[in-house]
């Protein structure tokens, strides 16, 4: 570099300094702020998602770049979630072991100060959030390519946690190993689900003996993957991380847009933000016509379905369950309206919760 071009770079970095010190101050009033609000809150609910997604959404609105609004939101994600600390730190329990998607998903949505709990399965997930030993859980609820997580949805049905927020994920699956090169590779291990999304890249990529072999979890194949150098895990970035694992090839999915949908569930309603959803589930007695009469009333009153999921009920052989998201507050008028008259003429309906639209 020329004395010219130092010169230059040194202005540039004592620029940075100067404004780096005034962002740090700047912070530490926010945060001030926010310790402030917690103490207002005098030891409530001090989570508010509502309030998350309107300053998250007015920062992309304000973002005049160079940076994207995305990121300039994800950024006040992680300055939130600081605030957040001070005021509480609170507990995220999701579908483990560390590093699936699911904590991924948690960690996008709270941010990195929020503690995330690994539970073995969803079932435990809602249980440890009911029996309050985690503040909220994060649950998958559909993949663009793989549909609902049934398990999700049935517990749902009975659960005593509301929806309180949404995350939606770019789903990238790569092919990790220890070694590099794809030479003697004899088994890939993933969950079943990630191993149907990179069917024809392996089809393409592999030899045709190398087995697949479906486990719980991609967090659990990078693991294994981890112990032996002639298996390969198909697992994310996450993944990849906590194992020390080579990435051989990267966004392997066979389908670009893949996108994982999860739930956030918590003890508590979420209030009004201005882009609102609400989900429903609705239970009918027959099939053929019930689908009618559940989705007419909704239709009549101008609410837009996002999401109409159909699943057997559990309790009743012919009977079936509706899982609706519809755009739009609980008390809008035209949802109470649908909703009263979705009430005469289903067996019943749960409102499982109005919540934020995801931001980022
Ligand atoms: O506005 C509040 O209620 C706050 O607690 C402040 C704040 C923030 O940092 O902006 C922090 C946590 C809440 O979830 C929402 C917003």
């Amino acid at each position: 570099m020329s004395d010219e071009q130092l010169n230059l770079l040194k202005q540039h970095r004592d620029a940075i300094d100067a404004i780096d010190a005034q962002i740090l101050k700047l912070i530490n009033q926010r945060a001030e702020h926010a310790h402030t609000i917690g103490v207002i809150k005098g030891g409530g609910v001090v989570y508010r998602p509502e309030r998350e997604a309107q300053v998250l959404t007015r920062i992309k609105e304000l973002n005049q770049g160079p940076l994207s609004g995305e990121a300039a939101a994800r950024l006040f994600r992680e300055i939130m979630s600081e605030c957040l600390a001070l005021e509480k730190p609170l507990t995220i329990a999701y579908l483990g072991p560390e590093g699936t998607f699911t904590q991924a998903a948690a960690v996008k949505h709270f941010g990195h100060a929020a503690s995330t709990l690994p539970c073995a399965s969803i079932d435990e997930v809602f249980r440890i959030v009911e029996a309050g030993s985690a503040d909220y859980a994060v649950a998958p609820v559909e993949n663009s390519t793989e549909g609902a997580v049934g398990r999700t949805l049935d517990l749902m049905v009975a659960s005593s946690l509301q929806i309180c927020g949404e995350v939606v994920l770019r789903i990238h699956h790569h092919l990790l190993r220890v070694s590099e090169g794809l030479d003697g590779i004899k088994r890939v291990y993933s969950h079943a689900q990630s191993l149907a999304q990179c069917h024809e890249w392996l089809n393409k990529n592999l030899p045709a003996d190398v087995e697949r072999i479906s486990v719980s979890s991609n967090a659990e194949a990078a693991r294994l993957a981890s112990l032996d150098p002639s298996c390969a895990a198909i697992a994310g970035d996450a993944a990849a991380e906590k194992y020390v694992l080579n990435k051989l090839a990267q966004n392997i999915e066979d389908e670009p847009n893949n996108t994982t949908r999860f739930l956030v569930l918590g003890k508590q309603t979420a209030a009004r933000s201005g882009r609102d959803k609400t989900s429903l589930v609705i239970s009918a007695p027959n099939r053929a016509g019930a689908l009618h009469a559940v989705a007419e009333p909704l239709a009549r009153n101008g609410v837009s379905m996002t999401k109409f999921e159909s699943r057997p009920s559990r309790t009743g052989l012919w009977e079936y369950v509706f899982f609706a998201d519809v755009e739009g507050f609980i008390d809008d008028d035209n949802m109470q309206t649908a909703l009263a008259e979705l009430q005469q003429v289903a067996a019943f309906v749960k409102v499982l919760g109005s919540y934020p639209q995801a931001v980022i």
